[in-house]
């Protein structure tokens, strides 16, 4: 049956990044405080955390015993070489606990735990194991442990995102974002905690209630937003799950931008002239991660623009969940040439005209990609 197809593989997807999500949250705090032991710098200069590593090994032994290790092909961000440096042991033993303590509360979201604790090894291998290279045929899974690290260290935004490719295309896709309240009104109540942090006692488990899980599956024309599993909760399908859908706002002059908010990532200038020349008033709304394709699915936002210097190469994992979740919700996302973004050439974007521009209709999208061709000429990238 058509409905059908993807079902189960959509179900472990949410589930998984909901035991992800938690995982997370659990250790924000702890890295944001305790800091630079759990934080390594990868070579490019980029931040890497015992997060981003439990959450990959997490995602892979769950999608590897429920599909079979033989069946699984998963392309991730994160590798063991840090890991296997001589002067690592504390923190492979800060993941291998980590995982361990995740996959002992599977049974909470409907998934089986390991029978005995994992040894250092099957942790190792199973973060080794999604270094598949991807392609035009065949499933895939996609996956950004910790989108926005440089959010989850400074105690921000970020995301984890888990997609599906098949063929080339995104299928699935699910965006777990533990601090993105379902509640807008509720995230400058969360700013307003992080300012103060260190003179409050730490939060409730309601508290924590200001996340959301957010998946859609393609074709279907509907994108849903679940709240996170908190406290004794139990996951029990559909957890409260409510369709989002993207902005009906198409007038510029009403329109919110989001951005990277490194400039390092995205040239903030050159879209500073585009926004202009389309007539955008609002100021930029600048946040970490994937959370930027969240926004805009639930109608938060209108648009999300990506520029990044000459020479950069995307990657799939930063784009496929939330590319699929921004389109069954009604948007458009695009190259700066105005073609869908390829997902069949491995594990980056390749091909991409200049960068990305995600809308919540086709009006703006329009508007946008007239005016990247009247100011590319003159711009300095
Ligand atoms: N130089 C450069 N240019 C463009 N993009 C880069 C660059 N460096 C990193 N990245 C990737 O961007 C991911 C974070 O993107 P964001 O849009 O969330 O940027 S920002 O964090 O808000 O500044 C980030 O994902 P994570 O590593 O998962 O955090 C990177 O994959
Ligand atoms: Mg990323
Ligand atoms: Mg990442
Ligand atoms: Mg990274």
């Amino acid at each position: 049956m058509e409905g059908e197809k993807y079902a189960k593989e959509l179900d472990v997807a949410v589930r998984v990044v909901h035991m992800a999500c938690s995982l997370c949250q659990r250790l924000q705090q702890g890295i944001v405080s305790a800091g630079s032991d759990l934080v390594k710098s990868k070579e490019d200069d980029s931040p890497v955390t015992v997060a981003d590593w439990s959450v990959q090994a997490t995602v892979s032994w769950i999608l590897s015993e429920f599909f079979g290790s033989q069946n699984v092909s998963i392309i991730a961000e994160e590798d063991v070489q840090t890991l296997s440096k001589a002067d690592s042991a504390s923190l492979v033993e800060a993941v291998v606990n980590t995982v361990n303590e995740c996959l002992s509360g599977a049974p909470k979201y409907g998934l089986k735990s390991p029978p005995k604790a994992l040894n250092t090894s099957q942790v190792l291998e199973a973060i080794s194991r999604c270094n598949s290279v991807g392609g035009p045929k065949g499933r895939h899974w996609v996956l950004d442990p910790v989108d926005g690290t440089l959010g989850f260290v400074r105690g921000d935004q970020y995301a984890v995102a888990l997609a599906l490719v098949e063929d080339g295309k995104v299928v699935i896709g699910v965006l777990g974002c533990p601090n993105y309240p379902m509640k807008k009104e509720l995230l400058s109540y969360h700013y307003q905690y992080h300012e103060t942090m260190s003179r409050l006692s730490p939060p409730s488990d309601d508290m924590w209630e200001r996340g959301c899980v957010m998946y859609a599956k393609r074709g279907s024309g509907e994108a849903w937003m679940q709240p996170p599993i908190t406290g004794d909760k139990k996951f029990v399908w559909p957890n409260s799950a409510r369709l989002v859908q993207v902005s009906s706002i198409d007038d510029p002059k009403l329109a919110t931008c989001c951005e990277p908010v490194e400039k390092a990532n995205s040239d903030h200038s050159f879209t500073a002239g585009l926004a202009h020349s389309v007539g955008l008033r609002n100021q930029p709304l600048r946040v970490y991660s994937m959370v930027k394709y969240a926004a805009i699915a639930r109608g938060d936002a209108e648009l999300f623009m990506k520029f990044a210097r000459t020479g950069y190469k995307e990657k799939i994992w930063d784009h496929a969940a939330g590319v699929v979740i921004v389109e069954e919700a009604g948007g458009v996302v695009t190259d700066a040439g105005g073609r869908p973004l390829d997902f069949s050439k491995g594990p980056y974007l390749e091909g991409l005209d200049r960068g990305i521009v995600v809308c919540s209709g086709a009006t703006l999208h329009e508007k946008i990609i007239d005016a990247v061709y009247a100011s590319w000429d003159s711009s300095n990238l």
